[in-house]
């Protein structure tokens, strides 16, 4: 309930977290997890992750990055979206493992109602979506990635891609593992779902994972390029062939959202889940030291 009233205080401009500036006819608005400005080519908006250390996808975050979406959509003038990290080498850590280890099931239920939330939002979008992604990309921050229409990642071998969710001793629901198929195909989605693959950049090009891999410093520049080739397509033509493309997938998880929270709540609950997620986060954590 706080969250639905967190969310509306958001969606109004003017509120304290989600402040409108224009500068010299560029537009921002910011939360404090996500920040959209609009600047370069005309109906474009970039949306820059900003919850470090890791981006990781909070409770927050998700809000943040919906309510964002959400107002991109409802913006006739964006046609548009490039979406990025501000936090140094890291595009998304994924979803937020702290969200999922410890709580209670009340707690997971509402965690992935918002999970599925934002997904149903970005992968459904009318609006055109490139990611540069700017660093590593595991698990829920692969998802976001494949949500968009075009993937353009830094060439930086440090820099891994992939639904690694079967390393963490936890497994990809049917909608992330639909949106898997249909990006690489079956097989190379059969498997790399089984292993747990995090692809370096060449790897993730090869496989067909992202689309195209560019030096670090030309992401952005490239992304816009691309975004100017998709802007030149009429948005009727482009959003039916989406819709077309992407209706069965999506619909899959809309006629079933109650019992896959459910099944999420009860997978995670369990004492075994719980175990490999805390032993996941205490190699984490050793990495470290
Ligand atoms: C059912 C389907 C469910 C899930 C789908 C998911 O998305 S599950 C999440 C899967 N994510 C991962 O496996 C990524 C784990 N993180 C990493 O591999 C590295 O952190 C990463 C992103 C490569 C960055 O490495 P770096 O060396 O830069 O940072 P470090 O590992 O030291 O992490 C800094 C602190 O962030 C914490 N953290 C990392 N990832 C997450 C996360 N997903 N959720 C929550 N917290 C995360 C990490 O533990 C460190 O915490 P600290 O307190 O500073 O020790």
């Amino acid at each position: 309930m706080a969250l639905a009233a967190a969310r509306r205080l958001l969606l109004h401009a003017g509120s304290r977290l989600g402040r409108r500036e224009a500068v010299d006819g560029a537009r921002r608005f910011a939360n404090k997890r996500v920040l959209v400005e609009t600047e370069g080519p005309a109906g474009v908006a970039v949306m820059k992750l900003r919850n470090p250390p890791v981006n990781s996808l909070s409770l927050e975050c998700l809000t943040e990055f919906t309510i964002s979406l959400e107002k991109l959509e409802n913006d006739k003038s964006i046609r548009g979206v490039i979406l990025t990290s501000e936090c140094p080498g890291i595009f998304s850590a994924g979803l937020d493992l702290l969200e999922m280890y410890g709580r209670n099931p009340a707690h997971y239920a509402e965690y992935w109602k918002n999970v599925q939330e934002l997904w149903l939002r970005l992968y459904t979008s009318n609006m055109i979506l490139v990611s540069a992604i700017n660093g590593a990309s595991p698990a829920g921050g692969c998802l976001l990635a494949l949500c968009c229409d075009y993937r353009v990642m830094a060439d930086n071998p440090k820099y891994t891609i992939g639904l690694n969710e079967s390393l963490l001793g936890i497994v990809a629901p049917f909608w992330f593992k639909d949106m898997y198929v249909n990006t690489i195909g079956h097989r190379e989605a059969e498997r790399a779902l089984q292993l747990g693959t995090l692809f370096s950049p060449a790897e993730a090009l090869k496989v067909g994972v992202v689309d195209e891999v560019v030096p670090e410093d030309q992401v952005h520049s490239k992304a816009r390029s691309v975004m100017t080739k998709w802007l030149a397509i009429p948005d009727h033509s482009r959003q039916l062939t989406k819709n077309m493309m992407r209706k069965a997938t999506a619909d899959s998880l809309i006629k079933q959202r109650e019992a896959d929270i459910q099944n999420f709540t009860s997978f995670i609950s369990k004492d075994s889940i719980q175990k490999s997620l805390h032993m996941y986060l205490e190699k984490l954590k050793q990495k470290k030291g």
